[in-house]
């Protein structure tokens, strides 16, 4: 049996409201650019998407509806009884089915659509199988409107209904109306139930919930019951039926032998008895109520047929109790005996389970029984009731703590630091002590020796000086360590030196030195050659002409440009180093004309601010409404 929330249940649109959000949705969440100059495909897919998508939300939407309304079938036959009596089943029924029903012709009008679709030549008829879809769609969820809004007021109502276990521990309270049975459950429960004194205040179910022997016990109030068939109650009379037929509780049956409520003993005996097979397996009670007004001894003696009548009940074995809702009298007896004996009724269908035998199996009770009629006292050492005799004896009154003085004071408790001040007197605790007096720190005559103590702390300072106690034992260096010392001074300095050549010599392209200030030793020199051969014992006096080194030849040593060579007529000879703009030429004359076609050939270029005339790029893109359309307002290049 699966467990409905019934407070749960999402609200249900009307439909005209269903259609809005649909279609606003399906706006929203798809695209919503399409061309004409799209590809067919694509325009196919654009429109397939929404009526697909359109298709879906009624689909889900639906769905959600059918699966969180509870299915009778499902439901436990209390709660399946009491939607029958309150809303009619076959009309419930008939509501979701027809919602199923829509569910269905949705998706088969999205299907058929969405074939059609894909055979759509142009957007035009894409756009209109769409609307046609999504029109049909919508027509059909329009058709929806009375079972969307019987299932919304089912919603409504149904999420109200009292939280009723059908399975816990249960008192159900029943009788004629006026009896006093709201009364009754407000005495024993939480719930604050209606209690007016005209019939029919109670329309519904109501439940409460009372402790008793630590369990929790559920407590039902039902409407009123008239003496009429099943078939003539109302609705509210059905749903006190059904509560007696289905749950299973200690029945507590009200009988107002007041006859205050307006409804004569007879008549409410006949209605016990009316619906005493819904008692049957369940433990009941008569409850005779309003006692303060007459109680069943003067109802004896008044009408005694009527006392006859309910005398049958208690010889039926069934228990009648006097009880009066408004002096309380005899309300916990009531409740007591009806718990007591479904306690026991219950216990009682337990034990006769499987399940309960093999439980005892495991169980076993030890009673202990007498042995013999030997006393046996409790045995405690000698020595140590003699321990705890002295130590009862010698214990000294506690102390009292600060946390039992605040425990004891409670907020009238404050701290007091200076009460266990130890002083000659005992006054003086709570006197003031200055910083400072007369100009003086309190602090400095704390300690009348103090300046004695100093004076000695400074003697015995100088003592330590005068015998060299802070000096530092400065050993003498040999002189081998001396050496190691300028030794390694030289090193230090050598190697500083070294890092500023280095640094000189390669800048490493972070601080470059010009070459003005870095002046580099040639590395190879004729005299440097001479020298060192001449070192060696080569002889270099007849040296003195030749080239040892070849020095680039200079620009003024250069020879000067070849001219273009020229016929006997003064033609340019083509040659391969003869310059393009001279190859092909018949003379100068004609090369002259030639640079001046070519220079204003170029003139135009230059304007445009072209690259050459191979530059076909657009610089700034013009917009198109100037170079594109009708050419009725102009040419395009006046737009
Ligand atoms: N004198 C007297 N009046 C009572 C007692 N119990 C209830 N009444 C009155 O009876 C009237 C009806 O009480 P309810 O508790 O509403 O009775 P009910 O059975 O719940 O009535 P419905 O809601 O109509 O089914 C109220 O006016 C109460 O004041 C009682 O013990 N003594």
């Amino acid at each position: 049996m699966s467990h409905y929330n019934f407070k749960k249940i999402t609200t249900v649109p009307s439909a005209k409201d269903f259609v809005d959000i649909i279609l606003s949705k399906t706006q929203r969440k798809t695209p919503t650019v399409v061309h004409k100059q799209f590809k067919i495909s694509r325009i196919r897919r654009f429109y397939m998407t929404k009526v697909k998508y359109t298709q879906q939300n009624f689909h889900d939407k639906l769905t959600a509806i059918i699966t969180e309304f509870p299915k009778l079938e499902d439901l436990h036959p209390f709660y399946a009884d009491l939607l029958n009596t309150l809303y009619n089943k076959d009309h419930y029924k008939l509501a979701l089915g027809q919602i199923n029903m829509a569910r269905h012709l949705i998706d088969k009008v999205a299907s058929d659509y969405n074939k059609l679709l894909k055979y759509g030549d142009s957007l035009y008829r894409c756009k209109q199988l769409k609307k046609s879809a999504l029109g049909r769609m919508a027509t059909i969820m329009k058709k929806q409107g009375p079972p969307l809004k019987y299932l919304e007021d089912v919603r409504q109502h149904i999420s109200r209904l009292p939280s009723i276990d059908p399975i816990t521990r249960s008192l159900l309270l029943c009788g004629c109306p006026n009896a006093g049975k709201s009364s009754f459950i407000n005495l024993i429960t939480h719930a604050d139930v209606e209690v007016q004194p005209y019939a029919f205040t109670t329309k519904s179910l109501y439940v409460g919930h009372t402790d008793y022997e630590y369990l929790r016990w559920q407590v039902i109030d039902t409407p009123g019951i008239l003496d009429r068939s099943f078939d003539e109650m109302n609705t509210i009379e059905l749903q006190a039926i059904t509560a007696l037929a289905h749950i299973r509780a200690a029945v507590i049956f009200f009988l107002d032998i007041s006859e205050t409520c307006d409804v004569q003993i007879e008549q409410q005996m006949k209605i016990f008895e009316s619906i005493k097979p819904l008692f049957a397996n369940k433990p009941l009670l008569v409850a005779c109520n309003k006692v303060d007004v007459m109680n069943l001894e003067e109802l004896g003696e008044k009408y005694p047929e009527k006392r006859e009548l309910i005398a049958s009940l208690e010889r039926e074995g069934i228990p009648v109790l006097e009880m009066s809702t408004l002096t309380q009298q005899g309300v916990m007896e009531v409740k007591k005996e009806a718990c007591d004996r479904l306690l026991a009724k219950r216990v009682d269908a337990k034990m006769r389970t499987r399940k309960a035998d093999s439980i005892l199996n495991r169980v076993h009770v030890a009673m202990p029984s007498q042995r013999d009629q030997k006393e046996r006292k409790p045995f405690i050492p000698e020595t140590v009731q003699k321990a705890d005799k002295e130590k009862m004896e010698v214990s000294e009154p506690k102390k009292k703590l600060e946390r039992d003085l605040e425990e004891e004071l409670m907020d009238d408790y404050s701290l007091d630091l200076n009460k266990n001040k130890d002083l000659e007197n005992e006054e003086w605790k709570y006197d003031k002590i200055p910083q400072f007096w007369e100009g003086y720190n309190v602090a400095d005559f704390v300690d009348p020796d103090i300046m004695t103590k100093l004076n000695q702390l400074l003697a015995e300072e100088e003592a330590r000086e005068k015998n060299g106690f802070y000096d530092t034992n400065i050993e003498e260096e040999d002189e081998t360590m001396k050496e190691i010392r300028k030794l390694a001074k030289r090193i230090r300095e050598k190697k500083i030196i070294n890092a500023i050549n280095a640094r000189l010599d390669k800048p490493k392209g972070k601080a470059v030195i010009s070459r003005a200030t870095r002046k580099r030793e040639r590395e190879r020199s004729v005299s440097r050659l001479r020298s060192e051969f001449e070192e060696l014992g080569v002889d270099m006096s007849d040296v003195n002409d030749c080239h040892f080194t070849r020095t680039r030849s200079t620009s003024r040593s250069r020879p000067p440009l070849k001219k273009a060579r020229t016929d006997s007529e003064g033609r340019v000879r083509s040659s391969s180093k003869t310059p393009r703009d001279q190859s092909g030429v018949r003379d100068v004359k004609m090369a002259k004309k030639l640079k001046k076609i070519g220079r204003k050939a170029q003139l135009v270029i230059n304007k445009d601010g072209r690259k050459g005339e191979a530059d076909r790029h657009v610089y700034n893109l013009k917009p198109k409404h100037l170079f594109a359309g009708k050419q009725s307002s102009g040419t395009a290049n006046r737009r």
